[in-house]
């Protein structure tokens, strides 16, 4: 409970009777849509009204980092079907006091200082002027989407009204797309910029100066009509039918709880007032946050990735590390994209392959990105040269000199790992950190290749994925020698490269290629069983996955599927061998391993891919009885996460976090779920309304009764769900 003087809405009139309200929550490092908030700005809101007559305007800004953090998702994750009612409520209170604001006869401005998503950016969007500091590393917008959720502050009303409902769905809300201050001002999310934090407010009370009699939002003011019309005009009734398809097109049929919701709520929403419209968005709202799914979403994607990014996988007590000089050994097709992230950092690359000529060609990757970027106004020439002139290609070790940083990225074989590691050695830094990319190789043994045992210490597996430039993840891979302070170091470098880091423990696969690898296998032993291609197609992408498992068995390559099957067999001679593996043999024979080979289980023609290869249904004919399309989702759903138990239950991975942003950002596995270990411990049984791993559960041994026992969790996965417990955060 608040007491009589805290507040969150700090009130202070200047003598040209502007109000300036500051949002600074005393007791919270960040401004959520707390208790305290809904209190305080209500207060604040009534005490405008009650001195109306000695104030001009109103400027609205915060005293914290940022702007405002939005809705508290603490509160929102813990609430259940039975207080849905409260959300309602909470919603509706918040809104009435900015809706109080907007209606306030004086201009109100938005003076924004730092980042401003969802709640933050709803707030802004109750005043008639949006003022914003163009710092690059300010973000805005209205991502609740993202989350599952909607912005129920008003967000969908507001913008509905502002860009009409078929800009706001599909540039600002859908997407819950974060605009930079250059995109926020191109679309209209804010009205003006100012170059520094000092100017903001005196912008804002100038404008107030400015514009005295602009009181009004434009949905309030006479005459107003909704851009591009409301869902009766003949032009828009036209087109609305359409949108739903659009969308399921858009989402590949997969089941994400927000975007219906936010059509919805736009769509029927713009039919009617703005108060009504209003509490249409909080029912919607309330009715998303007891939905499982966006549970699910808001673990990963808020909880989850914050612990992340904050180091929370991180040693404690190791001073901050950034390298200043990298050191890229091999320019190919991982090297040339390692290099250009480093580059992009800030820091001296040297780019090392076998001839000038191979390693200028890697260098030439990054001349290639930074010319698209800048035809897409993404960069300038400036930057591309500066960039680029960190990048030295070279055949030569001495380049080396002094490095503080070595990423390994050639061919996979371990003698030659060993042989350019002893080259470059003599040449580093003396406490440089020591990087494989390799993909497959255990980092313990790779390690024992280096010859002496301090180097041992400082040699960690650092796991890029493919385009390096584009994808999120990293996944760093502790040796049985590698050192604490290696890894802060590795960790560090993640975070300098803006990827999001994920920590495991040496194993064959690692996390990722590991458990992956049962999703693939999984797709093809159903077509061994006579499941129709086309079928396992579809259910992987209505699963939420973002390929079809056949398409990503080609890019992955049958060969090496095969290598690596292998190779775990020769590890470990128990191992059972999967169905999908003689699908693969079968497909090999049949020389079709794959898009590299220009034929796997689609046909391709000049690289680019065609139909489902017709010779597929001899190879493995159609059964007449199909199964359920739940049953083929599920089975390489489940595949993946009882995999992924497996590998706690190993040490493997040691944090639900690592393993949900991990199997999310690396492997693709259904952002609705929440990732591999939200899959299992949010589980709901949608017949029953059951949620957790027992539920879980349950459904892994119905899928073990009809297709095998390897969907039989293992007893370590049985007495963790009997425990009570979920895996370790
Ligand atoms: N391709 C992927 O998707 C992927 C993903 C993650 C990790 N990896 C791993 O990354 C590593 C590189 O893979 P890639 O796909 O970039 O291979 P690549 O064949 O494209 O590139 C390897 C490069 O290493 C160079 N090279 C060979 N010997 C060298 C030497 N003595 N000194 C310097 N350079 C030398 C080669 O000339 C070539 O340019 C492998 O360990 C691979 O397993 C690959």
């Amino acid at each position: 409970m608040s007491t009589d003087t805290a507040t969150a809405v700090r009130y202070d009139r200047d003598a040209d009777g502007i109000v300036t309200l500051t949002l600074d929550d005393p007791n919270q490092s960040a401004n959520t849509m707390n208790e305290l908030y809904r209190e305080s700005m209500a207060a604040a809101v009534e005490r405008l009204y009650a001195e109306q007559d000695d104030i001009t305007g109103v400027v609205i800004t915060s005293a914290k980092k940022t702007f405002f953090a939005g809705g508290d998702l603490k509160l929102m994750v813990q609430t259940t079907k039975e207080n849905a009612g409260d959300v309602f409520a909470q919603c509706e209170s918040i809104k009435q006091a900015l809706r109080r604001l907007e209606l306030f006869p004086k201009p109100v401005v938005a003076a924004i200082n730092g980042a401003a998503l969802g709640g933050g950016y709803e707030i802004t969007l109750a005043t008639q002027h949006r003022i914003l500091v163009d710092d690059p590393r300010i973000k805005i917008g209205l991502p609740e989407a993202t989350l599952g959720l909607l912005p129920g502050g008003g967000g969908v009303t507001r913008a509905v009204r502002k860009w009409g409902l078929q800009t706001a769905l599909m540039d600002v809300l859908l997407q819950g797309t974060q605009f930079n201050p250059t995109k926020a001002l191109e679309k209209g999310v804010v009205d003006e910029l100012v170059a520094t934090q000092e100017e903001l407010v005196p912008a804002a009370k100038a404008w107030i100066k400015a514009n005295p009699e602009a009181a009004l939002s434009p949905w309030d003011a006479p005459g107003y009509k909704m851009p591009g019309g409301t869902p009766k005009s003949p032009a828009l009734a036209g087109f609305l039918p359409a949108f739903p398809a659009l969308l399921r097109k858009q989402l590949k049929g997969a089941d994400y709880p927000a975007p219906r919701a936010i059509l919805s709520a736009a769509v029927e929403g713009a039919q009617v007032d703005f108060d009504t419209a209003s509490r249409i968005e909080s029912r919607y709202l309330a009715n998303l946050v007891v939905n499982q799914g966006s549970k699910n979403m808001i673990q990963a994607f808020f909880f989850d990735l914050q612990a992340i990014n904050s180091g929370s996988l991180r040693p404690q007590g190791i001073e901050p590390y950034k390298a200043t000089k990298a050191v890229v050994l091999g320019a190919g097709m991982m090297g040339a994209g390692i290099a250009y992230v480093l580059a992009k950092a800030g820091a001296e690359v040297v780019l090392k392959d076998i001839s000038v000529e191979a390693a200028e060609k890697g260098k030439a990757y990054s001349e290639g990105l930074l010319d698209k970027a800048i035809s897409r106004g993404r960069s300038t020439d400036e930057k591309k040269a500066e960039l680029l002139g960190r990048i030295t290609a070279t055949d030569d070790p001495a380049a080396a000199a002094g490095a503080d940083l070595v990423v390994e990225a050639v061919f996979e074989d371990p003698a030659l790992k060993a042989k350019v590691f002893a080259e470059i050695l003599p040449h580093l830094a003396p406490d440089a950190l020591l990087c494989s990319n390799t993909s497959t190789l255990p980092i313990t043994e790779l390690a024992a290749g280096l010859e002496n045992a301090e180097d041992q210490k400082r040699f960690i597996g650092l796991h890029f994925f493919s385009p390096v430039d584009k994808m999120p993840l990293v996944e760093i891979i502790a040796g049985k020698e590698t050192s604490d302070e290696a890894l802060a170091k590795a960790y560090d470098v993640v975070l300098q490269i803006r990827k999001t880091p994920i920590v495991v423990n040496d194993s064959r696969g690692f996390y990722t290629s590991r458990v992956i690898g049962f999703m693939v296998n999984e797709g093809m032993a159903m077509l061994a069983e006579g499941v129709a291609p086309y079928s396992i197609e579809r259910a992987t992408t209505s699963a939420g996955y973002p390929a079809p498992v056949l398409q990503l068995s080609d890019e992955l390559n049958l060969e090496l599927m095969a290598k690596i099957a292998k190779a775990t067999k020769e590890a470990n001679p128990d191992y059972p061998v999967h169905p999908g593996s003689l699908v693969v043999e079968k497909m090999l024979e049949a020389g079709r391993a794959g898009r590299l080979r220009g034929a796997g289980f689609y046909d391709y023609e000049d690289g680019k891919r065609g139909s489902i290869w017709a010779g597929l249904a001899d190879l493995f004919p159609v059964a007449e009885e199909q199964p359920p399309i739940q049953d083929i989702r599920d089975r390489m759903l489940v595949a993946e996460a009882l995999e992924t138990a497996k590998t706690f239950e190993e040490g493997v991975i040691t944090s639900a976090a690592a393993a949900n942003i991990g199997s999310i950002m690396g492997i693709g596995f259904p952002p609705n779920t929440g990732g591999a270990a939200q899959f299992m411990t949010g589980y709901e049984n949608k017949a029953t309304g059951e949620i957790g791993l027992d539920a879980f559960l349950a459904r892994a041994d119905e899928l073990a009764a009809k297709y095998g026992d390897r969907f039989e969790a293992t007893p370590w996965l049985r007495e963790l769900a009997a425990s009570g417990k979920g895996f370790p955060a």
